[in-house]
C-alpha cells in the first residue's frame, strides 16, 4: 500500500474549492504534478447533473438505471464512485466521502477506497472528524493559510451559540390542526418499480420526529409528497394541514405551512442575494427574495444571523460564503416563519465538526422553545444528539419500502 494518502481536515471557513483545485494542480503537492487525478465530490456530481439536465448526456450509470437527477442522494454516490474508479485514477481527491450513504453503504465504500489505495493516491477532504479514512496516516490541519502537518485531528469550537432564546415568530400561526400531515396507505411507484407501499403515518402539531431508512428507500420521496413537489401525491389519501390532497389546494397553501431545508434547494441557484435577503425569502417560501420586506422581517431575520453568530456578514453575497454557512443561514431560513411544520433533508451533510453541533442545538432548541413539529432526515451520527420524540423506518422490499414508527 502506498504510504503517501494524505487527509485534510478543514472547517467550513475555508475555501473548500480553492483547497481542492490547488491540489489537483498540483500546487499543494508537487509529487501529485503529472498524475491522472479525479475527484469524488458533490461538486462532480453537479457538474454531470448540469450536463445531464442541459444536453441530455448521461455517463454514469446508477443502480436502477434512472438518471442522476432522479436517483436518490447515496445512489449518485456510490455510482459516481464506482465510474471514478472505472477510469484508473493514479490519484482520488475524497471529499466529504461519508455524505449522504447509509451505514452498510459507507463501510462498503471505506473498504473499496482502502483496496483502491493499493496502486492509488487517496487525498482525503474531510470536515468531520469521524469519517477519516483509517488507512490514512498523514493527516494535515489548516491554520493560518497553510496545511500544518499534524498527530490527531482536532476540531476547533471558536464561538459561543444560542445562549439566547429563539427569535420570535411574525405572527402566530393557525395551530388548530388537529393533524399536520396524515398518510393513509399510500403507495408510490416510479414506471414498474414500487417504491414505497401503504404507508399509514400521522405527524401531528409539536412532534419531532426523524425519518430514517437506507439509500433509496423512499425517504426524500415521502417528503416531496408532503412539500407538494412531487405530482404522484394525486390521488393519494393524504391529508395536509386539514386539507384533503387534491381538493383544490395550491402548493402555495402547502408550503405556507412548511419551512424545508434540503441541499437540492440551491441546486441551479444562481442569483446575487446577500445573505440578509436568503434569511428574508424565508417568509415568503421563495429561493433568494423577490419582494419587499417589512421592517418587522428585517429584524427577525437579524435575530436569526446573530444567533448563529453570522450577522457581521449579513451583506456579503450569499454565495460567496462557504458551504457550510450557507447550509446554516439556509436552515435558519426554513424556520424565521416558525412554520407548523419544519422539514430538515439530511441537514448536517457539508457542515464540519463545529456546525454540526450549532445545528444539533438548534433543532433541539427549536424542539423545545416552539411550536413546531419537526421531521429530520440523517444518515450522520448527530442523530445521537438529536432528541427525536420518534423514529419512522421505511424498510425496503421488492414490493416498495414499508413503514413502522419506532417508539425511542
Ligand atoms: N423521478 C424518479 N424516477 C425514477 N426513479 C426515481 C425517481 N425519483 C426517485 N426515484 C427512485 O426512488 C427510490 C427512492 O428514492 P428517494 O430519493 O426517495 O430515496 P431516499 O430514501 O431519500 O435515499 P437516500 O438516502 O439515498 O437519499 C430510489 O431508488 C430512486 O432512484
Amino acid at each position: 500500500m502506498f504510504k503517501n494518502h494524505v487527509a485534510l481536515y478543514i472547517s467550513n471557513n475555508e475555501d473548500k474549492k480553492r483547497i481542492v483545485e490547488s491540489i489537483q494542480t498540483g500546487t499543494l503537492f508537487e509529487n501529485l504534478v503529472g498524475l491522472k487525478t479525479l475527484l469524488f465530490s458533490e461538486l462532480t456530481l453537479d457538474k454531470f447533473i448540469k450536463e445531464e439536465l442541459q444536453y441530455d448526456q448521461f455517463n454514469i450509470e446508477t443502480i436502477h438505471k434512472n438518471k442522476l437527477s432522479q436517483a436518490s442522494g447515496g445512489e449518485r454516490k456510490k455510482a459516481l464512485l464506482k465510474y471514478l474508479i472505472s477510469q484508473n485514477p493514479e490519484c482520488l481527491i475524497v471529499d466529504n466521502v461519508f455524505d449522504s450513504l447509509d451505514s452498510a453503504s459507507q463501510k462498503a465504500i471505506a473498504l473499496q477506497l482502502e483496496t483502491l489505495s493499493d496502486n492509488t493516491i487517496i487525498i482525503q477532504v474531510l470536515t468531520r472528524k469521524h469519517q477519516l479514512l483509517p488507512f490514512i496516516l498523514n493527516l494535515y490541519q489548516f491554520h493560518n493559510n497553510t496545511f500544518k502537518k499534524v498527530e490527531r485531528l482536532e476540531t476547533q469550537v471558536s464561538y459561543k451559540f444560542l445562549l439566547d432564546k429563539l427569535p420570535q415568530p411574525e405572527h402566530e400561526f393557525d395551530t388548530d390542526f388537529k393533524s399536520l400531515v396524515k398518510f393513509n396507505k399510500v403507495s408510490i411507484q416510479y414506471g414498474e418499480r414500487p417504491i414505497v407501499r401503504n404507508i399509514t403515518w400521522e405527524i401531528k402539531p409539536g412532534d419531532f420526529w426523524q425519518l430514517i431508512g437506507p439509500n433509496g428507500a423512499g425517504k426524500s420521496t415521502l417528503i416531496t409528497l408532503i412539500t407538494g413537489d412531487n405530482p404522484k401525491a394525486y390521488g393519494q389519501d393524504l391529508v395536509l394541514f386539514g386539507r384533503q390532497k387534491g381538493s383544490g389546494e395550491s402548493v402555495w397553501d402547502i408550503k405556507n405551512n412548511i419551512g424545508h431545508y434540503s441541499a437540492e434547494i440551491l441546486r441551479g441557484f444562481r442569483r446575487l442575494d446577500s445573505v440578509e435577503k436568503m434569511m428574508l425569502s424565508g417568509f415568503y417560501d421563495s429561493i433568494g427574495l423577490y419582494k419587499f420586506p417589512t421592517e418587522r422581517q428585517k429584524f427577525i431575520a437579524h435575530d436569526w444571523l446573530k444567533m448563529l453568530g453570522l450577522f457581521e456578514l449579513r451583506d456579503k453575497d450569499f454565495l460567496s460564503l462557504s458551504v457550510g454557512h450557507q447550509r446554516l443561514v439556509l436552515i435558519a431560513r426554513a424556520m424565521v416563519k416558525h412554520p407548523p411544520l419544519l422539514i430538515l433533508d439530511e441537514p448536517t451533510n457539508g457542515l464540519d465538526d463545529a456546525d454540526a453541533v450549532i445545528f444539533s442545538e438548534l433543532v433541539n432548541k427549536i424542539a423545545s422553545e416552539s411550536k413546531t413539529a419537526i421531521l429530520y432526515v440523517s444518515h450522520q451520527k448527530e442523530a445521537s444528539i438529536l432528541r427525536p420524540d420518534f423514529i419512522y423506518e421505511l424498510t425496503p422490499s421488492t414490493l416498495g419500502s414499508q413503514g413502522k414508527v419506532v417508539h425511542v
